[in-house]
């Protein structure tokens, strides 16, 4: 496998220099201009009496943004400190016991770093993949490490607390496009016993030259929705307009965004948007990255209900499993694989 960011700033005498596969060409380096906004903060208490409020902070922030964050979301702060805890003690074992589930050639699971597996220049980050809910992927690539010994009994609780939330996500947005609240659900499949969600546990050392680097490369999340939890240190930046818009870290808060599949479904109403990691010089970032992915069977277009004589399908029909197989780690902003499933040329739009 190829040796890992923790790896590197382990060695005797440090690292004061990046080694050359990490480096970006100088466009793609974190410099670039700042936007000073940042992405709405969506509380969720009293989702009883506050549900239209709440639709409506959501469907605005999915319009303009594409991302979000929400407070009162209902996973107790003690689950989130628990995963958390757990990641740290993770990314603290040896090498050794961390290779034990090294990614193994075509697979998508595992310890290593997935950009790596191309030509592309390297993230600055070490990361661990797996599946934390749906039986079916957990059991065709199981993954869980053997240390530390909780590992499997809290990720699996995280996980079905990911989908209790995902599924509350998907019903607020559904409202919000003025579908009935189980809509999107429905089309996607998410109860099937194929759906699954696929949690990232982005460890960010620091960095010798982050100036140089980039945590996570510019791209956008190909599933229908990610639940992304970010520790105290900040570095995840959302592209629009031309700038980078940092995402501060909010107490308790998951950072939600829109994926591909939601882009599809919305027929372009709503947009799956770039975003990147930066990394920093003094301390260790951590990000966990849950992404909502149907079953590789299940058909993905645009919804029924939003289409009409004046506002034709922009996508085709489109099996996720065709969609992610296409997929290219080598990510360029401006040649999207989503674009490939256009039936409308984008400068007809
Ligand atoms: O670390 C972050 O904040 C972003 C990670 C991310 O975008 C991803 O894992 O897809
Ligand atoms: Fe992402």
């Amino acid at each position: 496998m190829p040796q890992m960011v923790q790896q590197l700033l382990s060695q005797a005498g440090g690292l004061s220099q990046v080694p050359s596969r990490f480096i970006q060409p100088v466009e793609e380096r974190p410099e670039s201009e700042q936007g000073c906004t940042t992405i709405p903060v969506i509380d969720m208490k009293g989702i009883a009496e506050n549900g239209n409020r709440i639709i409506a902070e959501i469907a605005r922030a999915c319009q303009e943004w594409g991302f979000f964050q929400v407070i009162n979301h209902g996973v107790a702060p003690s689950l989130m400190e628990e995963f958390r805890d757990l990641a740290h003690e993770f990314f603290s074992l040896g090498q050794e016991e961390k290779e034990v589930n090294a990614i193994q050639p075509g697979k998508c699971v595992g310890y290593g770093r997935f950009f790596e597996q191309s030509d592309g220049v390297a993230n600055w980050a070490d990361n661990l993949i797996l599946f934390s809910y749906g039986e079916e992927q957990r059991l065709a690539q199981p993954c869980m490490p053997p240390k530390p010994k909780r590992f499997r009994e809290v990720v699996e609780k995280y996980g079905s607390a990911m989908f209790k939330l995902f599924t509350q996500l998907l019903e607020l947005i559904s409202a919000g496009l003025g579908l009935q609240p189980d809509a999107i659900a429905k089309q996607a499949k998410i109860n099937d016993p194929g759906a699954a969600i696929r949690t990232d546990f982005n460890c960010y050392p620091p960095c010798p030259q982050p100036k140089l680097v980039l945590g996570s490369a510019p791209h956008a999340d190909r599933g229908v929705l990610t639940v992304l939890q970010q520790d105290r240190v900040s570095g995840l930046q959302v592209a629009k307009d031309g700038k980078w818009f940092p995402v501060p870290p909010a107490k308790n808060a998951f950072v939600i965004n829109l994926g591909d599949q939601m882009q599809i479904m919305s027929n372009g109403k709503y947009k799956s948007i770039v975003h990147r990691a930066v990394a920093n010089q003094t301390e260790t970032r951590y990000s966990f990255a849950n992404f909502l992915m149907p079953a590789d069977q299940t058909v993905i277009q645009p919804m029924a209900e939003l289409l009409s004589a004046s506002s034709p399908a922009v996508y085709r029909p489109i099996r996720f499993g065709e969609y992610i197989g296409g997929y290219s780690y080598l990510f360029k902003p401006l040649n999207r694989n989503i674009d490939s499933f256009r039936v409308i040329p984008q400068d007809c739009l």
